[in-house]
């Protein structure tokens, strides 16, 4: 029983499985939206075309899925009216008669078909989604599984067979444009991943109009469990809304844009290059929304992976292998875990990271570094190693220690040094210390400045990639970037 549709239509109250007691961090003040993201724009026409300026267009969407993990795709050679006609083949299907819909209803236990999804966690806590689904393998054919593809309205099957074919061929071409904006000799690197036995999906959600959006979702925040994900929004109707620097943005309707995503199990293949971003899906309070979903999924047990051609010496490996399994996938989303978090090779703990369930974490220490991680700047007394010698930092009061970072050591070509300190704990007395520290923007490009390098001050850095948690892979490792990236 497709339960949200038919509490939509007979405009019943809403169960408590659907409502978020503690309310929704949308807008401080209502009357103010939350500000839209000024999502990157990639033109696939300039990706696929090598004469037309490929390069800069490569530069772009690396740069772009480092740090939003998702970019507005335009020029995708999928007609607008093909995607108007996805639109409409699902709204004819939800609006047919209840008894119909329930024709190509899911399995309990199964993925594809209409419906909600299985609730899979033991979690009891767990909210429910303010949305029904229908799901379907469409990719490669012999995996598709006719008896849930909807024969009413009469042309639904002839649309999703040419939409997801055309679809085929841009996902495809696209994670060989993300491999090589990678540099990646083997262009097929990711791809490689999907062809063995991987799956490609349509997912069409339908989010019914809810008269509390501030206590209900459509979609609890997530990353998506996917490869890639390409976004077909609903042309007029707004609602998703994504997670950077630890605050929510709108996505923007662009007309005949499509949203492309990475998935977790790309941000761990590609060793944390690329990022999958935390999203949501917020209700309207008089429109319902639709929007079609095309994702992309390893086989069934597959091992995943940083890809070796992406871990040196300037980029540890971040991730454990984790095989891949749905029904886990399902797990983590429906309590509001990522696989890319559970499996990292260190805490993330000592950087303030929100979880999707959108809380900061508390420090709570971590398995392999119980205390550090636990207590970034607190308790301790701050000690700076000079000349292979440990000196005490003096208490002035009033005064703020300033010292240069790892990035400005390489910028200034070694001008400047990063100072090695330590924190060592009082017996009896506790300490607290508060730090304001800046950071490059995710995936940029640190090098010596030019104007500092010459024959007397020859270069002394290698350029290196800034990434957070790269960073603090070093820092766990009792490495020093600076040393790393050190001639
Ligand atoms: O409806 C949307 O805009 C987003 C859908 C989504 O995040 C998903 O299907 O994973
Ligand atoms: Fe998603």
């Amino acid at each position: 029983m497709d339960s949200v549709h038919e509490i939509a239509i007979t405009g019943q109250n809403l169960p408590a499985k659907y409502i978020y007691t503690d309310g929704i961090n949308l807008s401080q003040d209502p009357s103010i939206p939350l500000p839209l993201l000024e999502i990157p724009v990639v033109d696939f026409n300039r990706l696929a075309t090598p004469s037309i300026g490929t390069g800069e267009e490569l530069e772009r969407l690396r740069s772009a899925l480092s740090s939003y993990g998702c970019v507005m795709v335009t020029n995708h050679r999928v007609a607008s009216s093909l995607m108007d006609r996805v639109r409409l083949v699902f709204k004819q299907f939800l609006a047919l008669p209840m008894e119909e819909r329930l024709k190509w209803q899911k399995e309990v236990d199964g993925f594809d078909g209409y419906g909600s999804d299985m609730i899979v966690t033991k979690d009891v806590a767990v909210v429910h989604d303010f949305s029904a689904r229908l799901r379907l393998i469409t990719w490669p054919e012999d995996r598709r599984q006719m008896k849930y593809w909807p024969e009413k309205p009469h042309d639904f099957r002839e649309v999703l067979d040419e939409y997801s074919s055309k679809l085929r061929v841009l996902h495809d071409a696209t994670l060989k444009a993300m491999a090589r904006s990678l540099s990646l000799e083997d262009d097929s690197t990711f791809l490689k991943v999907i062809r063995e036995g991987g799956t490609i999906s349509s997912r069409f959600n339908f989010y019914p109009p809810c008269p509390t959006p501030d206590r209900v979702l459509g979609l609890k925040p997530h990353s998506d469990g996917t490869v890639i994900t390409f976004l077909l929004q609903d042309r007029e109707v707004e609602g998703l809304q994504v997670l950077k620097d630890e605050q929510w943005f709108r996505v923007p309707i662009v007309a005949d844009g499509l949203v492309l995503n990475v998935g977790d199990q790309l941000e761990i293949m590609s060793n944390g290059e690329f990022k999958s971003p935390i999203h949501r899906v917020v209700l309207n309070t008089k429109k319902e929304r639709i929007s079609m979903a095309t994702l992309s999924f390893p086989e069934e047990g597959k091992q995943i992976e940083p890809f070796e051609g992406l871990v040196s010496r300037e980029r540890p490996r971040l991730y454990r292998q984790v095989k891949y399994n749905g029904v886990t996938q399902l797990g983590y989303y429906q309590s509001g875990k990522r696989v890319t978090d559970e499996n990292l090779l260190f805490s993330r703990f000592d950087i303030p990271f929100q979880t999707p369930a959108g809380q900061i974490r508390k420090t709570q220490g971590s398995k392999n570094y119980p205390f550090t991680a636990a207590m970034p700047y607190t308790i301790c007394q701050h000690k700076v190693l000079k000349d292979g010698q440990w000196y005490r930092v003096p208490v002035v009061a009033d005064a703020l220690v300033l010292n240069a970072g790892d990035h400005l050591e390489i910028m200034s070509n070694g001008e400047f040094k990063s100072p090695v300190h330590r924190v060592v704990l009082n017996p009896k007395r506790e300490r607290i210390s508060v730090v304001i520290a800046s950071f490059p923007e995710e995936g940029r490009q640190i090098e010596p400045l030019e104007d500092l390098v010459s024959g007397e001050r020859p270069r002394l850095y290698r350029q290196v990639k800034y990434s957070v948690v790269a960073q603090v892979g070093y820092y766990h490792s009792g490495m020093r970037l600076a040393d790393v990236a050190r001639i």
